[in-house]
């Protein structure tokens, strides 16, 4: 079995004759934070819904922890954490029950959720607020624990969709602390994001224009082959090549 944590060769997705993912290729090393860039209607979601087993190829191959797309779409379910730009979580439950609801969703024993949950909240340095509604917490916070209950069963891989829309710089920079921490635990972390400070804060990056990969590589790397000075520079110099509107 291969170690990569994404192997993905020409998968694509049509809906009707439109290729909302044409051929995109790559592969994610374990551990590896891997930055998925795209003008808004590039595909990026579309991508990620079929690497996350919630929708089928059209054609092409991909395995997501060493599991098929096709045919193992329930083993990479259990497998992965997903983290969504609109919260998962319950905004009218407190943070302590919200993080019981999903450690049972995820089968973990009252103990673990119990001594995991504590450390989470510990670590979030939300004890003050463990019994407030997460209705009442800040953007940043929410996001925090949202990506915390993401990987609180220690997934192989974690999708972040957006992750941190909305938010200033700082909050932004103190929740990739988090995902920083995750990836030295071995976790693979597959994001996209439309800010260039975060790309920047990514081991590789891939952009994606018009449903295709059409740059892949290290922030430094990709910013010498494109002669820009920033990540801003380098994905405008792709993204104005996009043929693509958004909706
Ligand atoms: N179910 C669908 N049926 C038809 N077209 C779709 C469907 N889902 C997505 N598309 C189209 O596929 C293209 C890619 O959409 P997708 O949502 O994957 O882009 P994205 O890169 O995630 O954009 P954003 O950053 O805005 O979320 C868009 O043109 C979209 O309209």
């Amino acid at each position: 079995m291969s170690n990569k944590a994404i192997i993905c060769q020409d998968l694509t997705k049509q809906f009707g004759a439109f290729k909302a993912v044409d051929h995109i290729s790559f592969e994610v090393e374990q551990g590896e934070i891997f930055g998925f860039l795209g003008a808004n209607g590039a595909g990026k979601t579309t991508a990620m819904r079929m690497l996350c087993g919630l929708s089928f190829p059209t054609s092409g191959k991909a395995t997501v922890a060493g599991f098929d797309v096709y045919h193992q779409q329930e083993k990479i379910k259990a497998n992965i954490g997903y983290m969504s730009q609109k919260f998962s979580l319950y905004e009218n439950l407190t943070v302590t029950e919200n993080i019981e609801f999903y450690g049972g969703v995820y089968g973990l024993s009252r103990t673990e959720i119990k001594k995991r949950g504590g450390d989470m909240i510990d670590m979030l340095g939300l004890s003050q607020s463990a019994k407030k509604l997460v209705g009442e917490l800040p953007l940043g916070w929410k996001q925090k624990l949202s990506f915390s209950v993401a990987i609180f069963h220690r997934p192989k891989i974690v999708f972040l969709d957006e992750p941190t829309g909305g938010v200033d710089p700082l909050t932004r920079r103190q929740f990739w602390d988090l995902i920083y921490s995750a990836a030295a635990d071995g976790i693979t972390v597959f994001v996209t994001t439309h800010y260039m400070d975060e790309a920047e804060y990514c081991n590789r990056i891939s952009i994606m224009v018009d449903g295709r990969v059409e740059a892949l590589d290290t922030p430094t790397q990709l910013k010498h082959s494109f002669q820009a000075q920033t990540m801003d520079e380098v994905f405008y110099q792709l993204a104005r090549r996009a043929q693509r509107t958004a909706d």
